[in-house]
């Protein structure tokens, strides 16, 4: 039985269920002090990382010091790992990196890029969904916090929520962790919304078609023709591969499928990884240390494009199109090209309804 009857009569008086009662019966009275009830609407939140509320020592410090303090991401034992990152990290971070940032800062918003695609990637998917969905938007670390938009999705009445980790490879360090976020809020609610996550879509072919057609059009914008393309995806330690997370395998397979669908060899298109933090080893093929080996070897012109990241943000802009542009360029390369990430564009945005219109089945 697929007929819907209003939620709302439903929860006020199942008396006049009419499924239930066909007969009309005399409406009980609702307590005066009955609160408002609100259901039967589907929330979409979609989740990225975060990003600081400014560039200066203390909302830098503020950040890294919530990035930095979670398990998920920094697995060092806390009797090691408390004194490193509080006398030492948070001491001498936030000045470097805050300059980093102000390098790529949106100024007509006083955000971070990451900030401001994100809200461009939830409008408009907002828009192509309609009424049928609420659509809301949230970080993990610093804000619009995860359990206020949560909250504001039950407000407008979502008694269904999607949540839609905005990394397209699983990693417990980005994907887990946002859930956790969300979990823990959910935690605190007597009456719980339905959760469905989406899963990872590293190898789903609207993706990799997304991908290789923006890399077509990257490429068609040039006045060269790279020898080599990295496609560069952010660095986890190399234990939480050992360790049985899968975002490593992920990464290469998101790599050889674009690779496939553009028809490069595995030599002039290669996986490497990048963002490396601290002396632990992280996954390799280093991308810092590829650009210059390439150079070195004698590559003149080359392009680098992340795939793992939905929104450009310090981690391209600046490190990508920055430091490894320069680092290309010392040793002697002679051109060197960027590719931003799919954002908000219309290839970016087919991917994202792609994955929510597909984990919506049978709510919408
Ligand atoms: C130190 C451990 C870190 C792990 C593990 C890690 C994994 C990881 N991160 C991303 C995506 C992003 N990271 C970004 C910035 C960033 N990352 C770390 C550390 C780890 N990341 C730090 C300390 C920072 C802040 C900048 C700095 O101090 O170096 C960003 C950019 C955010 C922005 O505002 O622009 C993104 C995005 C992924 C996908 C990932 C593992 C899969
Ligand atoms: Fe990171
Ligand atoms: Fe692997």
């Amino acid at each position: 039985m697929n007929e819907r009857v209003e939620p709302d009569t439903l929860l006020r008086d199942p008396l006049r269920d009419p499924l239930r009662n066909p007969v009309p019966v005399a409406p009980t009275a609702l307590p005066p002090d009955h609160p408002a009830v609100r259901t039967g609407r589907v929330g979409v939140l979609l989740m990225n990382l975060g990003t600081p509320e400014g560039t200066s020592y203390w909302p830098m410090r503020r950040y890294l010091k919530e990035f930095l303090s979670d398990r998920r991401v920094i697995e060092v034992p806390r009797l090691i790992w408390w004194p490193l990152l509080n006398l030492i990290i948070l001491t001498k971070r936030p000045g470097p990196k805050g300059r980093d940032y102000a390098s790529i800062w949106n100024n007509a918003l006083d955000e971070g890029p990451l900030k401001t695609i994100t809200r461009g990637q939830c409008e408009k998917l907002q828009a192509a969904m309609g009424d049928s969905v609420v659509v809301d938007w949230a970080m993990r670390y610093g804000k619009p916090e995860v359990s206020l938009r949560i909250q504001a999705l039950l407000d407008q009445g979502c008694d269904r929520i999607l949540l839609v980790p905005l990394y397209p490879q699983y990693a417990a360090a980005t994907s887990a962790t946002a859930c956790d976020q969300a979990f823990k809020a959910l935690m605190q609610m007597r009456w719980q919304p339905s959760v469905r996550v989406s899963p990872p879509y590293h190898d789903d072919p609207v993706y990799i078609e997304a991908m290789a057609r923006s890399i077509r059009e990257g490429l068609a914008k040039l006045d060269f023709e790279p020898e080599v393309i990295l496609t560069s995806f952010h660095g986890v330690p190399k234990s939480y591969l050992l360790k049985g997370d899968p975002y490593h395998c992920q990464c290469l397979k998101t790599g050889r499928l674009i690779r496939e669908a553009m028809g490069y060899t595995p030599e002039q298109m290669r996986v490497t990884f990048q963002s490396r933090f601290g002396n632990e080893e992280w996954l390799k093929p280093y991308t810092d240390e590829t650009v210059q080996a390439l150079a070195k070897s004698g590559v003149k012109r080359m392009a680098i494009v992340a795939p793992g990241f939905t929104a450009d943000c310090l981690e391209t802009l600046e490190e990508l199109d920055g430091e490894n542009r320069h680092y290309f360029e010392e040793n002697g390369g002679e051109q060197f090209a960027y590719i931003p990430c799919l954002n908000d564009t219309d290839l970016g945005m087919r991917v994202i309804e792609h994955v929510v219109r597909r984990e919506l089945q049978g709510w919408v």
